[in-house]
C-alpha cells in the first residue's frame, strides 16, 4: 500500500486536474454503456415490445416540445439521438478532457521530478558516490522517471476508468436481472483475487530482476569508464563472459518465472472469463425464453456483460505492465529518500544569500580523530597549525590519511572528535557554501567538462573577467599550450572536443582554482607519470603561487616539498614528523628514508 501511496505522492502537485481528468475518463466509459442500452431499446421498438419508462418519458417530452405525436417513429428518433450524442458529439471533445490532461500531467511530472533527481544527485554526500557508480545511478533514475511517466496515462486514463466502467455495467445488469448480476459479481471477485495474488508474487520477482539489471548496467558503465584497462589487460572475453552470465541470470528470472507466471495467470483468467460469459449467455437466454426478459434486455445484458468481460483482459494487461514498472518506480523513491549530505542547503541558497567569507588562511587542526567506519580510525589525534600564506606539504605512504585530512578540511565528512578552525572559527559553525567557496582544490585527475577551455577555466567563477583569466593562465602556465589549440580559449575540450594531456589538464585545474581566488589552495599532486616537461611546468606554476595564499600540497614527489614552510609526515593516520626539509633530513626519520628513496629514483606513493 505504501508503494502505491509513494506513486500517488509523485503526482500530487497536479491532483486537482488529475481528479478532474480521471472523473471525465470514467464518465465517458459509463456514457459508452448508453449505446448497447439504446440498441436494446430499439430492438424492443422494432419488435413491438414496450420500451423502458425513462425512454417513454423522454419520448413524451420531445413530443411535447416538437408538437409531434408520440409513437414508434419518435421513439426511434429519441434513441438515435442518444446514440448520436454519446458517440458522434462526444468524439472530438473527449480527447481534450481526458487524453490531453493525462499526458500533460505525466509530462509535467517528468519535468519536475527529473529536476528533483538532478538536485538529489547534486546534494547526496560524496560517500554515496564511493559506493555507487554512474551507470547504476543514471539507470535507476532514468528508469524510475520514465516508468512513472508511462504509468500515469495507463492508470489514470485507462485502468481506473475501465474499473469504473465494469462497476457501471454491474449496476446496469442489477437493474435488469439481479441473479445475472450476482453471477457477474462472483466471477469478478474470483478473477480479481486470483490476479492480485499472482501479481504480488510477480512483483517480488520484478524487484529481484530490477536489482540484477542494475548490477549489469553498473558493470557495463564500469567497462566503458575503464575500457583502457580492459583493453590493456586483454580481458574483453572475460568481461563479456561475466556480463553474459549476468544476462543469463536476468533471463532466467524473466523467462522462467515472470513470463511463465504471467502466462499462467492469463490462461486461468481466460478460462474463467469464457466460462462466465457462457453461463451468462445461458442464463439470460433461459430467462428470455421463460418470458422474464424482453428481447431488448436480452441483447443489452448480453452486450454489456461481454463488454465487461472483454475489459478484464486490458485491465489485467495494464495491471501486469504496472507490476513490471512498480519495482523501478520503487527504486526511484528509495533513491529520493536517501539522506542528504551536509552541503545539501547549497541548492536552496540564492547566490546573493551566500555569506562571502574572507579568511586570512590560518588553519588549525585540533585533536582530530576520524574513521570512515567506527571500527577503524584513519586519522588519530591530528594537531597542526598552519599560518596564513604558509605552504604545507603532506607527505606519507599511500593510505596514511593525506587525502582524508583534506576531505575533512572540505567538510565532505565531519571528524568523530576534535575540530578544524579557520581563523579561529570552527568550520562546522560556518555556512558550508560560503566556506567552501573560499577553498579550492586541484585534483590529481582534473575533471574537464564538455565545453570551451574558457568555460572550464571559469567553472568556479563564471563572472571572472578575461584579464583575470589571462592572468591566472599565465601563473598556471596554461598560456604555454593555448596557442597550440585550434581556437585558443574558445576551443571545445572534454568529451566532444580536443583531448588535453595530463599535464595540460593539471595546469587547467590550477588556473581554474586560482580564478576563484581561494584563501586556501589544496594541490593533490598527480602520481600519473607526467613527462618531465609537464612536471617542470607544473612545478614552476606552483612556485608562482606559493606564498600568495595558504597552500596545502599532498605530495607524491618530493621535488615540490623542499620549498614548503612545513612538511608534515603522516604514518598510519598519525603525524609522526613536522619540520622544514633540512630539519627533517637531519632527524633521519621517515622523511629522510623517503628522501633517500627518491634520490634513488623512486616515488613516495
Ligand atoms: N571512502 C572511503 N571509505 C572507506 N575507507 C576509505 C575511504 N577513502 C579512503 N579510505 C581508507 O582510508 C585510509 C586513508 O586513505 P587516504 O586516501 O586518506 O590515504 P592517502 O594517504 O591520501 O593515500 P594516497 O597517497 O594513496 O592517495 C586508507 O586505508 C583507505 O583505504
Amino acid at each position: 500500500m505504501s508503494k502505491l501511496l509513494d506513486i500517488a505522492r509523485y503526482f500530487r502537485s497536479y491532483w486537482g486536474w488529475s481528479v478532474f481528468s480521471i472523473a471525465m475518463s470514467s464518465l465517458f466509459e459509463i456514457v459508452d454503456l448508453a449505446v448497447p442500452y439504446a440498441i436494446g431499446q430499439l430492438l424492443n421498438v422494432l419488435s413491438g415490445q414496450a420500451v423502458d419508462a425513462p425512454i417513454q418519458a423522454m419520448t413524451a417530452q420531445v413530443a411535447r416540445i416538437t408538437q409531434q405525436p408520440t409513437g414508434q417513429t419518435l421513439s426511434v428518433v429519441v434513441l438515435l439521438g442518444i446514440i448520436f450524442l454519446t458517440t458522434v458529439v462526444r468524439a472530438p471533445v473527449q480527447p481534450w478532457l481526458t487524453h490531453w490532461f493525462h499526458w500533460d500531467i505525466a509530462l509535467r511530472s517528468r519535468r519536475d521530478h527529473t529536476g528533483r533527481t538532478i538536485a538529489k544527485i547534486l546534494t547526496l554526500p560524496l560517500e554515496f558516490y564511493d559506493e555507487n557508480n554512474a551507470g547504476r545511478i543514471a539507470g535507476r533514475v532514468a528508469r524510475g522517471v520514465s516508468n512513472h511517466t508511462w504509468a500515469y496515462p495507463e492508470i489514470a486514463g485507462q485502468m481506473i476508468p475501465k474499473i469504473i466502467r465494469v462497476l457501471g455495467i454491474f449496476v446496469v445488469i442489477s437493474l435488469i436481472e439481479w441473479r445475472i448480476a450476482l453471477l457477474f459479481l462472483l466471477s469478478f471477485i474470483f478473477i480479481f483475487s486470483f490476479t492480485m495474488k499472482t501479481l504480488r508474487w510477480l512483483i517480488d520477482k520484478e524487484e529481484i530482476l530490477e536489482k540484477y539489471e542494475e548490477n549489469t548496467e553498473s558493470r557495463t558503465a564500469e567497462i566503458i569508464t575503464n575500457i583502457k584497462t580492459v583493453k590493456a589487460f586483454a580481458t574483453e572475453a572475460n568481461e563479456l563472459k561475466r556480463q553474459k552470465q549476468r544476462l543469463e541470470r536476468e533471463f532466467k528470472v524473466v523467462d522462467d518465472r515472470i513470463h511463465r507466471g504471467y502466462t499462467v495467470l492469463f490462461s486461468w483468467q481466460r478460462l474463467v472469463i469464457q466460462s462466465s460469459v457462457f453461463v451468462v449467455l445461458s442464463l439470460t437466454l433461459w430467462a428470455t425464453v421463460q418470458g422474464q426478459l424482453s428481447l431488448g434486455h436480452f441483447v443489452t445484458t448480453l452486450t454489456v456483460s461481454s463488454m465487461a468481460y472483454s475489459e478484464l483482459e486490458p485491465i489485467s494487461s495494464l495491471a501486469e505492465v504496472f507490476a513490471r514498472r512498480l519495482a523501478s518506480m520503487q527504486r526511484l523513491h528509495e533513491f529520493m529518500r536517501l539522506p542528504l549530505g551536509t552541503d545539501a542547503a547549497n541548492l536552496a541558497d540564492h547566490p546573493d544569500a551566500v555569506r562571502h567569507y574572507e579568511f586570512s588562511g590560518k588553519v588549525h587542526f585540533e585533536h582530530l580523530r576520524f574513521g570512515y567506519d567506527s571500527e577503524r580510525s584513519v586519522l588519530e589525534d591530528i594537531n597542526l597549525l598552519i599560518h596564513p600564506r604558509q605552504t604545507v606539504a603532506l607527505v606519507g605512504r599511500s593510505g596514511s590519511g593525506k587525502s582524508t585530512l583534506v576531505k575533512l578540511l572540505f567538510r565532505y565528512f565531519d571528524p568523530q572528535s576534535g575540530r578544524i578552525l579557520i581563523d579561529g572559527q570552527d568550520i562546522r559553525s560556518l555556512d558550508i557554501t560560503g566556506y567552501r567557496k573560499r577553498l579550492a582544490i586541484v585534483h590529481q585527475e582534473v575533471d574537464v567538462f564538455n565545453g570551451t577551455l574558457l568555460d572550464n577555466l571559469t567553472y568556479g567563477n563564471p563572472t571572472a573577467t578575461f584579464t583575470e583569466v589571462e592572468a591566472a593562465c599565465q601563473i598556471a602556465r596554461v598560456d604555454e599550450f593555448i596557442h597550440l589549440l585550434p581556437n585558443g580559449y574558445k576551443t571545445v575540450v572534454g568529451e566532444r572536443g580536443v583531448r588535453l594531456s595530463g599535464g595540460q589538464r593539471q595546469r587547467l585545474g590550477i588556473a581554474r582554482a586560482l580564478l576563484v581566488n581561494p584563501d586556501v589552495l589544496v594541490f593533490d599532486e598527480a602520481t600519473s607519470s607526467l613527462d618531465y616537461e609537464s612536471e617542470r611546468s607544473i612545478q614552476l606554476a606552483m612556485q608562482n603561487i606559493l606564498g600568495t595564499r595558504t597552500t596545502l600540497i599532498i605530495a607524491h614527489r618530493l621535488s615540490t616539498v623542499r620549498e614548503a614552510d612545513q612538511i608534515v609526515v603522516l604514518d598510519q593516520g598519525k603525524i609522526v614528523e613536522v619540520g622544514s626539509h633540512e630539519e627533517l633530513l637531519n632527524q633521519g626519520g621517515i622523511y629522510h628514508r623517503l628522501h633517500m628513496l627518491q634520490e634513488t629514483g623512486e616515488l613516495i606513493a
